[in-house]
């Protein structure tokens, strides 16, 4: 015997801009978003995989011109305020859908700097840093909201050392308290309520990562990524929960006795393969 065990679908990849003209008189000036957004459902759709009928399906293009309609209708600056009305818009037009996710993925856009001054059109991409919200809500019940970023890429030259570990018969790592620190965060957190200052929560959180990132004196990338993820649980009372990813992007010193050189931490191979993967959900003690 076979059974349908589980089973979501939506519109992912839906690329939007959205200009927000603003006029001052004679002048004007814009603010720029780059959304990329993802629509999941869930349901009553057995009798669609089981049955091919399709009457309980709101095809994925309609799930698409919604993106882009709402954005047009919505008055929302953060993410996570237009992903909720989203998720509401699609659970009220559609009683069979049982829950809705909306992800929305932002592209970083900054304004340019022309003679000193902001200019009120013209912008560049920042870095390719990722800010993130997953928003769900089933019918009936209360939004879910997860925020975060990706791709967030640092390193700090200083204060990072790795010593004390294991040694066996297969170690060759040697010893070090002096070493490049570089990394690609990824970071999830919970919010504990769905109406908040989204936007400002996130740069105090994101802040208070990037705070700790430079000044922590690192025994470890597990260590400081427990310190990133405490502060950031101490500068956002809001959040209850955070998940950090740090991949360890090695950068190898450089033998240059060969050539008859020292090398006193100045030259290395940055490499991105293998590197090291290092997880962890920190969390406020219920
Ligand atoms: O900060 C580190 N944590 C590790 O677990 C580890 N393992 C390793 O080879 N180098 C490092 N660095």
């Amino acid at each position: 015997m076979i059974e349908l065990a589980e089973n979501r679908y939506g519109k992912s990849r839906v690329r939007l801009m959205k200009v927000t003209r603003h006029a001052h008189g004679q002048t004007h000036s814009h603010d720029l978003r780059e959304w990329t957004v993802q629509v999941l459902l869930k349901g009553d759709f057995a009798t669609a995989h089981l049955d091919g009928d399709n009457s309980k399906i709101l095809p994925t293009d309609t799930m698409k011109n919604t993106v882009y309609s709402l954005a047009r209708a919505s008055k929302a600056t953060a993410m996570e305020d237009y992903a909720k009305e989203l998720v509401d818009f699609l659970l009220t037009r559609n009683p069979q859908v049982s829950s809705a996710a909306v992800r929305i993925e932002s592209i970083m856009w900054k304004r340019l700097t022309i003679d000193d001054e902001p200019h009120p059109s013209a912008f560049m991409r920042g870095s390719n840093e990722l800010q993130t919200t997953n928003i769900e809500r089933a019918q009936g019940g209360s939004f879910h909201v997860l925020s975060g970023l990706d791709n967030l890429v640092m390193l700090k030259t200083a204060n990072s050392g790795f010593e004390g570990y294991i040694k066996d018969s297969l170690t060759t790592l040697p010893e070090t308290k002096d070493r490049l620190f570089g990394t690609a965060v990824r970071a999830e957190w919970r919010y504990t309520s769905p109406n908040l200052e989204f936007d400002a929560l996130r740069t105090k959180l994101r802040e208070a990562m990037l705070c700790t990132f430079a000044n922590h004196d690192s025994k470890s990338v597990q260590q400081t990524l427990y310190a990133m993820a405490e502060s950031a649980l101490e500068a956002v009372p809001a959040i209850d929960e955070i998940e950090i990813t740090m991949p360890n992007k090695h950068c190898l010193l450089v033998d240059l006795s060969r050539f008859h050189q020292d090398n006193p931490n100045e030259i290395f191979v940055p490499t991105d393969e293998p590197h090291g993967y290092i997880e962890a959900r920190v969390r406020r003690k219920s």
